[in-house]
């Protein structure tokens, strides 16, 4: 098995260094390669500029070949430092400029080997925070390193022999930018790299991917959406960063729905309505627009907004929108609109099973240098469901208290900082707090559930208010037939059976129960 691992491992090496050899053979001297389980890919760095670059400029591609030659959630785990006994290549070993720590002080808290100590005399102390990229230029200046997106061309090492770059027009290698300026808004860490993949994301994550160009069928438009917190706007930088990487020249324009209505608006009132359609139906090869839900109500945006995704649309330009609902459940969005959302792919994003929360953490731990013990992992996995936004909250919260305080981040202390700063657990909640809960989510008095009234909507969140409670609560058919308006227990029963199914077959009714369950909290 160990060693079908590492033949696939050497395949996908390969695969990967095919694409820009020179500038893989430097980088991934300081790689070193420390084997593969369950579909977790091992790998060790020389220090943090170096898996924080190979990750996002090499991982994505080696990672997407292991997964399609596997089928598996490949996840990386690296550990950083120490002496690299077999590197997986063997360029020119250096890295003379060294980057100030890429997390503040505070929040670096890895009892692992410390990663810029000015060992070389270059203390980065007084380096700007934005010092990153610029210190990436400075690297693969002096070591002729850098992205991998200059389309067939590569950067060179200075004991390359490979002939000048073919472009006559590029200025001189040394003199161009080594990454095309950053995107306006664009969160640097929310890469394909970054971003784990499970059953709950799996299929948003590979249609991201192909919008990218990454391969598999590209749909058009891509229409993300889910719960908050749970990707969505990662998947979509990611996009925007490889195609970015992969064909700098391509026009990518990366908007929140509410930044499009004010640059609209303001288009309007200085009469550049011109620049503005301009802007975004001729010269724009890829759209990415965050939260459309935002248009609700705003019908002359809309309408602009229909325009530009016509023109784009016609022309074959990637269009990707999120949205925290199924396009049919946009209120107040003109019709013509959610018509089209529709007509690419809508892929939606479920709350993160345990096993990807686990890798999630995992993932986020390893990013900011926070060392957490296993069982503390699988008890903040288990005990937050809500969505991955407040799980990560959660880890940075325990990693800047453990720092204050000086404590380790064991099993006690979590479970100290999360009872400091939970709710009421939900265990503690009974009918009456379900009830209220589920009222308001529907818009109902508390009375409606009780009563008799057998309309469609008031039975419907009378059944999920049933279903809520059995759920979570330890209360018998009869006992809950009572708790709402002396019904009897065969009622309760066939309305959580009914409950139970629509879950299963119907993403509107999945996603209400999602939201109340949020609402609620979890009830571990
Ligand atoms: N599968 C994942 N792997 C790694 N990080 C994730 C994953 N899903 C979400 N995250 C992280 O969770 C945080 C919230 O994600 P994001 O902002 O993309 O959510 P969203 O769905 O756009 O939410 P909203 O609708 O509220 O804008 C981000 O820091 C993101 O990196």
């Amino acid at each position: 098995m160990e060693m079908q691992h590492d033949t696939l491992w050497n395949e996908a090496v390969a695969f990967t260094r095919a694409k820009s050899p020179a500038s893989f053979e430097q980088w991934f001297s300081g790689v070193q390669f420390d084997g593969m389980t369950d579909g977790i890919v091992s790998l060790r760095a020389r220090d943090e500029f170096v898996r924080e670059w190979v990750d996002q400029h090499f991982l994505p591609t080696l990672v997407d070949y292991l997964r399609s030659q596997t089928g598996w959630s490949v996840q990386v785990a690296w550990s950083v430092g120490g002496h690299l006994e077999r590197p997986v290549a063997f360029g020119v070993p250096v890295s003379p400029v060294r980057p100030r720590a890429l997390v503040p002080d505070s929040r670096r808290f890895s009892q692992g080997p410390a990663t810029y100590n000015g060992s070389n005399g270059s203390n980065g102390s007084d380096m700007r925070d934005d010092t990153r990229l610029d210190a990436a230029a400075n690297y693969a200046r002096a070591y002729g390193v850098g992205d991998e997106s200059h389309e067939g061309e590569e950067f060179q090492s200075p004991a390359s022999r490979r002939p000048p770059p073919r472009m006559e027009s590029r200025p001189e290698k040394l003199e161009k930018p080594v990454t095309p300026p950053p995107l306006e808004g664009l969160n640097p860490k929310y890469t394909f790299g970054n971003f784990v993949v499970g059953p709950s994301n799996q299929l948003a994550h590979a249609a991201a991917i192909a919008a990218a160009g990454g391969g598999g069928p590209r749909h058009n438009p891509l229409f993300l959406c889910g719960g908050t917190g749970l990707g969505k706007t990662h998947l979509v930088h990611a996009v925007a960063h490889r195609v970015r990487e992969e064909r700098p020249s391509s026009r990518i324009l990366y908007v929140s729905a509410e930044k499009f209505v004010n640059e609209f608006v303001q288009s309007l009132q200085e009469g550049r309505m011109n620049e503005f359609r301009s802007r975004y139906r001729d010269r724009c090869d890829l759209l990415l627009v965050d939260d459309i839900q935002f248009l609700a109500s705003k019908t002359q945006t809309q309408e602009e907004f229909f325009h530009a995704f016509n023109a784009l649309h016609q022309g074959d330009k990637q269009i990707i929108v999120t949205s925290d609902k199924y396009p049919q459940q946009l209120e107040r969005m003109e019709e013509r609109l959610v018509s089209r959302f529709s007509w690419g792919l809508v892929a939606d994003i479920q709350g993160p099973e345990l096993e990807t929360r686990v890798a999630i953490l995992r993932k986020k731990a390893q990013m900011e240098q926070i060392e957490l013990e296993g069982e503390v992992v699988l008890y903040l996995a288990q005990t937050i469901r809500s969505n991955v936004r407040e799980l990560e909250g959660t880890l940075i919260r325990l990693a800047a208290k453990s720092s204050l305080l000086g404590r380790q981040i064991d099993l006690d202390f979590a479970r100290q900082e999360l009872a400091a700063t939970a709710g009421p657990r939900a265990s503690e909640a009974g009918v009456d707090d379900i009830q209220r809960v589920v009222c308001h989510h529907f818009k109902l008095r508390t009375n409606d559930l009780l009563s008799k009234d057998r309309h469609k909507s008031i039975a419907f969140a009378r059944h999920v208010a049933m279903y809520l409670c059995k759920q979570r609560l330890k209360c018998s058919f009869p006992e809950l037939g009572r708790a709402f308006g002396n019904r009897d227990h065969t009622t309760v029963m066939s309305a959580v059976r009914k409950v139970e199914h629509l879950r299963a077959s119907d993403p509107e009714v999945r996603a209400h129960l999602e939201a109340l369950e949020r609402k609620l909290g979890t009830n571990d």
